[in-house]
Parts: C-alpha cells; structure tokens; sequence
C-alpha cells in the first residue's frame, strides 16, 4: 500500500509511465543517449535525406524553423542545436529514434532501467493492470529502450505508447487525449513522472498522479510520492 495521502490505489486500471528520471536514469538519456545521436546526425541527415521517412522528418524542421528552403546544413545545425538545448521536438524526437535504433541493434548500449522498475512492471500486468508509456522520445525510442533494457526485453508488457503526437507533456490536454484513447475514468489511470509539471498537467486531466523522486529530483510538490516503483503497490 502507497503510504503517501491523496492517492486512491484501490482502483487503478492503468498505470501511464514517463521514462527519464522515473523508469531511467536522466545520465542515460543525456550522458549516452543525446551523445550518440549528436554525433551521429550529420552523416546520417546526409546520407539518408533521399529516404522519405527522413525527407519528412527534414521538411517537419524547415516547417518549424518557418524557412521552406532552409539548406540541409541549416537543417543539420538546427539539429544538433535542439540537442545541446534539450528540446522536444517532434522531428528531432524521430530521428533520434531512427538513430537509437541502430545503436541498440549493435548492441552500443542497453536501455537503463532502474532495478525497481522490471519486477513491477511484470506484476501489475500480471494484475491485469495496464500498463502504457508516455515520453518525449518517440515512440519507437521507447519501444526500443524499453526491448533492449537492462533488463531484457519488457514490450509485451505494455498496451501502448504515447509521444508528442499525442500533445505535450506539461499539458492538459495531452492527457485528455490519452483519457479517450485508453477509454477509462480518468481516476482510474495513475500517471507516473519526476517532473511536477507534468503531474500537474495529468492531475488537471483527471488522473492520479505520483512523482518518482530518484536521485537529484526536487521533491516536495502536493503530488503523492516515492523514491522506488518498490513502494509502489497496487
Ligand atoms: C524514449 S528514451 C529517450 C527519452 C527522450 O528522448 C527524452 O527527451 C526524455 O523525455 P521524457 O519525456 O521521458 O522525460
Ligand atoms: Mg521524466
């Protein structure tokens, strides 16, 4: 039983997780993940721009940086800009993907999960409960981080998987959105991130919310938290 006040675990159906910072470790995802895509991205921009899934993802760039002609090395820049300055951005989002890809195929790097995280996982599906992620990276980031784990590989333990296709993480209405597609009370899906806006924007939605506070995450919000997915019983 979760200790914490403000948090009914008697009902919840599905559980919604973020991945960096509360499944993964935020050194992974910018210590070893971000690297590798920043130094990959030029050569891989130019050798594939021809492809049309990477042509999209191009176009979506020059669509952002409202400059229908940008060059590829504006394209490129802009890039490698957007990684060095974390944002999330959709197109930026998909190539890293494309990227990672590789780099677990090759055996690189696994994805990290935290030791907590895989036991219940297994246990709440096994509950019946479930079980969806929703992250910046896109989806198949996190259907590869979550394949080639640590841990081995935990995909058939999900339903689904959200990105920013569905909206932003620190807004409401991206969790609206998810509310619909899983077609469950919005009380009865427990969302779990380390970042307050993001519970906050969840919580607006309807949904529980519970803030993963793991090394180095500011805690102290009026979010129900812990520090492991070990606390976590549902
Ligand atoms: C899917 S792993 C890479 C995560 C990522 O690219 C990122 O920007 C982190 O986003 P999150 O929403 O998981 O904090
Ligand atoms: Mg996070």
């Amino acid at each position: 039983m979760i200790n914490n006040p403000g948090l009914d675990n008697t009902n919840i159906r599905a559980v919604v997780t973020d991945i960096e910072g509360t499944t993964t470790d935020i050194n992974f995802v910018h210590k070893v993940l971000f690297p590798y895509a920043h130094d990959q991205l030029p050569e891989f921009v130019y050798t594939h721009s021809a492809q049309p899934d990477i042509e999209e993802q191009i176009a979506a760039v020059r669509d952002e940086l409202k400059e229908p002609d940008a060059s590829l090395d504006k394209v490129i820049e802009t890039l490698l800009h957007w990684i060095e300055t974390d944002q999330k951005v959709t197109p930026l989002k998909a190539l890293q993907g494309m990227m990672w890809a590789d780099g677990y195929q090759r055996g690189a790097f696994k994805g990290h999960l935290y030791k907590d995280v895989a036991p219940r996982l297994r246990q709440w599906a096994e509950a019946g409960k479930q079980l969806y992620v929703y992250s910046s990276g896109s989806m198949q980031a996190q259907k590869m981080l979550f394949g080639y784990s640590t841990e081995g590989d935990l995909t058939p333990l999900f339903s689904g998987y959200f990105d920013t296709h569905i909206g932003h993480k620190r807004e409401a209405e991206a969790y609206q959105h998810i509310v619909s597609k899983l077609q469950l009370p919005a009380d009865e899906i427990l969302f779990l991130s380390d970042v307050v806006e993001e519970l906050d924007a969840a919580k607006q939605a309807g949904m529980q919310t519970l803030q993963l506070v793991r090394e180095g995450t500011q805690a102290g919000t009026e979010h129900a938290c812990v520090t492991s997915f070990a606390e976590i019983d549902l």
